[in-house]
């Protein structure tokens, strides 16, 4: 079997690992996370959200984290901007690239970002030509490929097609994000293979959810249709605010684990990347959701 030589993972647990926290967590916490998961290696972050804070109070200070970051060369630091007033938030706070976040199904759109897919894409448009005037790079989410915590089954064609006027519209690349993480290998194969008549391969990245355990297959069967792109959180933080019992992601520690044992270069020092979420979760006041991690620590 052949897999990529090479896997970018992009690291989300502080923002989609940290968005759904019920306590406080403050700036400097955040920003500890960030340089410690960098320190580890990772290259691609995703270090808050510029969205209404009503909605997400956790990613309130968002603009604080950018402007407090102790940025690294060949380090991406992106934000995700549902709209003009989060893009300029983000270009103000020197993102270095933002994420606009689809999805394939209409109701979970309608609670997530409050319109339907087709106002999203309307709402996108401009963004996307702002952002390729500052020269910023965007990369585009689809939700709920696998299923959708209000409407159940989503069609393979929906999510082909939300991908596809994603890529069309200018994304660099398109993540795929199983929200509730109901996805089984066989049907991620079948949505990935769908996905890549539309989309190539190289430019679509995998965002699994762990609710059901079923994250690391997914991203294994991903792997063997090529690809080499993975979004992961450390200690495996975090879930959906608007995607009930959605549990965290992927833990970035059992991902690293499986590609060293597959023998897939990614950069990342796993001793440095335990340590991250040790912090982390010793902040939160909770065990940490990567197997690995717990396993090293005996
Ligand atoms: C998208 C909006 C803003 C639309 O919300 P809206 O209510 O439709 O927006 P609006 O344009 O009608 O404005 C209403 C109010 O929101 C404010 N507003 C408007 N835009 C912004 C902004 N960018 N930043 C800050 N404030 C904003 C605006 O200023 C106004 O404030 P008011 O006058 O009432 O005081 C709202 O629905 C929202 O913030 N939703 C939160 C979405 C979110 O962050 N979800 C979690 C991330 S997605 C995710 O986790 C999934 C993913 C990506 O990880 C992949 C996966 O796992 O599947």
């Amino acid at each position: 079997m052949s897999y990529p030589q090479k896997v970018r993972i992009v690291e989300v647990g502080a923002r989609d690992g940290l968005q759904n926290e019920k306590q406080p967590i403050n700036v400097a916490t955040k920003l500890s996370l960030i340089h410690q998961l960098v320190d580890a290696g990772i290259v691609h972050i995703e270090a808050g959200s510029f969205v209404n804070p009503k909605w997400v109070p956790q990613m309130a200070g968002s603009a604080d984290v950018f402007n407090g970051l102790q940025r690294q060369r060949g380090v991406t630091y992106s934000a995700l901007t549902p709209n003009m007033k989060g893009f300029e938030a983000a270009l103000a706070a020197g993102a270095s690239e933002v994420a606009i976040f689809g999805a394939a199904s209409e109701s979970f759109s309608q609670k997530n970002i409050n319109c339907s897919i087709a106002e999203s894409i309307v709402r996108f448009k401009p963004v996307m030509e702002a952002a390729q005037k500052a020269n910023i790079p965007v990369r585009g989410y689809v939700s709920c490929i696998a299923g959708c915590p209000y409407e159940g089954d989503i069609s393979i064609d929906k999510v082909a097609e939300v991908a596809h006027t994603l890529f069309d519209m200018g994304c660099y690349e398109i993540s795929l994000g199983d929200t509730i993480g109901v996805g089984t290998p066989a049907v991620i194969r079948r949505i990935i293979a769908a996905t890549q008549q539309q989309v190539p391969i190289e430019k679509l990245a995998v965002h699994f959810h762990d609710t059901y355990g079923q994250a690391l297959a997914n991203i294994y069967a991903a792997l063997e249709l090529g690809v080499s792109v993975i979004d992961s959180s450390v200690a495996g933080l975090g879930g959906c605010p608007y995607a009930q019992g959605a549990s965290g992601n992927v833990a970035t520690e059992d991902v690293v684990y499986m590609l060293n044992g597959l023998g897939i270069d990614h950069g990342i020092d796993l001793d440095k990347l335990i340590q991250a979420g040790t912090s982390i979760c010793q902040h939160l006041g909770r065990s940490s959701g990567s197997k690995v991690a717990i396993a090293c620590q005996g």
